[in-house]
């Protein structure tokens, strides 16, 4: 009997855990740990990749299945689906599954013979997947976006949040020299991009904190802020910190502020491996009083997240539009707020991960609504196209961009001025 596959194991627990339970893969760190740093990649590939692709794994199982099998096995078999019909090795596919349903106790034992029986059928039928409908985003969002950005972008996004993303670097400095050394490539606007497979922690680079794995468009709007070296500059909504250490980085003198005490830590550890510096404040922006206003915002605000789908397969189980409503009311209390702590002259730059209007262009209608003294500035960044730029001056990025290069996350990034 071969021993247990670990990594499978803890990618049916994640699936599981994402479907059942709602949790993100981000939420439920602890099914990671005591594996080995490899295990743990191979689990949350294995687990994204069966997330990624859910529908077509359920309509493989579907004629297979008399009743729905308990909450756990029914992870296990579409883990073991879409390994099957991705080129996974049948006999080691289904032996594993097996294995695990074996191991898991007397709840799970007793549906071995199924498990065996169902997933031989499967394997049997592999040509079937390629017939079946693409999988689609979730309903709800759906509809949502086809009203925003139309049926022909939607099913474009789609298509960019089926394939996946790439991992994207923000360096510190010397953007080409890095490219050169890690083989990636350099992005028209200085991010870099990693090729397929590259183990992150193993880089030249990572220990020594010379970049950090950033989006190429999460990374645009601390270049959208560029402030001044010296510049004070305060990061409203700063965890886990990427837009902090960019802003360091460019020579600001940075408050990262942020609510979470955990995600804060995350904050501190990135800053010290990246050897940069930052005034870190764990509270509630809604509540904190500085000292002074600063020269410079960045609200990064919570938001659905719905422009990193892509490489968060896990949300649109996890999310749903009663779910995200209450984020908006919140996204339009911290802009309030964050315009009360810019200077005279200075700069808001208003941005959030997301692909919904409410989160983005609403957002910002509403505030220079609000406040008619405000004045959006166009953002002048090397490698931005024309497409890119909203009527408002603001940046409305998507996944269905940059096609040829591997596209991008989903943003809206606004810049601006307060009178002096
Ligand atoms: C989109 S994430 C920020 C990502 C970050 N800017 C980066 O680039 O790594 C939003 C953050 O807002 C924080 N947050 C939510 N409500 C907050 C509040 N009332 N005050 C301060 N931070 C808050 C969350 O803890 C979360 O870390």
């Amino acid at each position: 009997m071969a021993g247990i596959d670990l990594a499978r194991r803890a990618a049916a627990a994640l699936i599981a855990g994402v479907t059942e339970a709602h949790e993100t893969l981000a939420e439920q760190a602890g099914v990671l740990e005591g594996l080995a740093p490899p295990d743990r990649a191979r689990a949350q590939r294995l687990a994204i990749a069966t997330l990624r692709a859910l529908p077509r794994a359920d309509a493989m199982l579907k004629p297979h299945l008399r009743k729905a099998p308990p909450a756990d096995l029914r992870a296990l078999l579409r883990l073991a689906t879409v390994e099957l019909c991705t080129g996974g090795e049948a006999h080691g596919v289904v032996s594993a599954a097996v294995e695990l349903t074996h191991a898991g106790g007397r709840r799970t034992e007793g549906y071995a013979g199924l498990v065996n029986a169902v997933l031989r059928k499967v394997a049997a039928e592999t040509d079937r997947w390629a017939r079946l409908p693409e999988p689609a985003l979730p309903g709800w969002l759906r509809g949502r976006l086809m009203s925003a950005w139309g049926k022909v972008a939607v099913q474009h996004m789609e298509t960019a949040q089926r394939a996946g993303a790439p991992v994207d670097l923000s360096v510190k400095a010397d953007a080409e020299g890095w490219a050169g050394r890690l083989g990636a490539t350099l992005l028209p606007t200085g991010s870099l991009r990693l090729a397929p497979g590259a183990q992150i922690s193993e880089l030249p680079g990572y220990a020594e904190g010379a970049w950090w794995v950033q989006d190429a468009a999460a990374a645009m709007a601390a270049k959208v802020l560029a402030p001044a070296p010296g510049a004070r500059v305060l990061d409203l909504c700063a965890a886990p910190g990427g837009k902090t250490l960019q802003l360091a980085a460019m020579g600001a003198e940075v408050t990262a502020l942020d609510i979470s005490p955990a995600r804060m830590e995350r904050v501190r550890e990135n800053l010290a491996r990246c050897g940069l510096t930052a005034e870190t404040v764990t509270a509630d922006a809604l509540e904190w009083q500085p000292a002074a206003p600063f020269d410079a915002v960045l609200l990064d605000a919570p938001c659905s997240a719905t422009g990193t789908i892509r490489r968060h397969p896990d949300l649109p189980f996890v999310k749903d539009a009663a779910g995200i409503k209450p984020l908006f009311a919140l996204q339009t209390a911290l802009l309030e707020r964050a315009l009360e702590l810019v200077a005279p002259g200075g700069v808001l730059v208003f941005c959030t991960c997301s692909l919904l209007p409410e989160e983005g262009e609403a957002q910002l209608a509403g505030l220079c609504e609000r406040h008619p003294e405000l004045s959006v500035e166009a953002p002048d960044l090397p490698g931005i196209e024309p497409a890119w730029r909203a009527d408002s001056g603001a940046l409305r990025l998507r996944p269905d961009f940059w096609p040829e290069r591997g596209g991008m996350d989903g943003f809206f990034i606004a810049r601006l001025r307060r009178p002096a």
